[in-house]
């Protein structure tokens, strides 16, 4: 089996400006210092080719940040990511629109930003535009779409390039129920056809029911990586004694309050 991604040494440090004036000016005057935050802390893994995993973590654990590295829009500060094959991310999908281009000129943009070839690209056209079902819409400019109209013909061109990665955010919802119920039917088609899936999700059964392998985050870092089953279980331990922690917390901030 070869790999469809590999993380080697994997650190992002995002920069923390006291404000935005800060941090313009910082760009010019390498004195001006910034807190940092580790997001991702020495990541190293592989997913092979055809794997189906799902990343698990509390808010803030690095999830997205890894996300956006594989869909190269984060960088990472040190250590490298290979990425083998086209990658199609369900997680931003109103973002890199031209506004003034019409809905079919921006399927041509985005298909070609991700180097796809024209002939590729008008045989995939017709199925991106009944996906995304806009009607004459689909040759008015998108500014003059409704933010779910947009997502909508985000999700059908995403979907429908022919990924050999996806990658998909349980975050994400777009348009009306009916749409989102033809959407998951879409990732379910996709994901059977055996791409490399890589899931961010709170739900472990619907992890369960799509992916073999689960990682865990915390603070930046993978705590479990194994079987599904086995990191589902961590991973809702682990959040069972965070609320317990919590609750802990709570009864005895209550109890010092009546003592004083
Ligand atoms: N652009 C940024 N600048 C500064 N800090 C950032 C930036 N993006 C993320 N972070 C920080 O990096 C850490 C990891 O964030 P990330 O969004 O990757 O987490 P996550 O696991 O996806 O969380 P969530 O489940 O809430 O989406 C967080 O502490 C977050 O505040």
């Amino acid at each position: 089996m070869s790999s469809a991604i590999e993380f080697k040494h994997v650190v992002k440090e995002y920069k923390l400006f006291k404000n935005d004036k800060q941090r313009f000016k910082a760009i010019f005057n390498k004195r001006i210092k910034a807190n940092t935050k580790r997001a991702i802390d020495d990541v190293s893994f592989n997913i092979e080719k055809g794997e189906a995993v799902a990343l698990f973590g509390r808010n803030g654990a690095g999830k997205s940040t890894l996300l956006k590295m594989i869909t190269e829009v984060v960088f990472p500060t040190e250590g490298e990511v290979k990425i083998n094959g086209r990658v199609s991310a369900l997680l931003e999908l109103t973002a890199g629109f031209d506004p003034e281009f019409t809905g079919r000129e921006n399927i041509h943009f985005r298909a070609q930003l991700m180097g796809i070839n024209q002939e590729d690209i008008d045989r995939m056209e017709p199925e991106i535009i009944e996906f995304a079902e806009l009607g004459p819409y689909i040759d008015q400019p998108v500014r003059t779409y409704s933010s779910g109209m947009k997502a909508r013909l985000g999700f059908a061109i995403n979907a429908n390039i022919e990924p050999e990665i996806l990658i998909v955010d349980e975050a994400l919802s777009v348009g009306d129920k009916a749409f989102r119920v033809k959407c998951n039917d879409k990732i379910n088609e996709i994901v059977a056809s055996g791409v490399t899936f890589l899931f961010v999700t709170h739900s472990t059964n619907v992890a369960k029911d799509f992916c073999s392998r689960g990682i865990v985050m915390k603070s930046g870092k993978f705590i479990y990586d194994g079987d599904i089953d086995s990191a589902a279980d961590f991973y809702e331990e682990m959040v069972q004694e965070d609320i317990e922690k919590k609750r802990r917390m709570k009864e005895e901030k209550k109890k010092e309050r009546l003592f004083q």
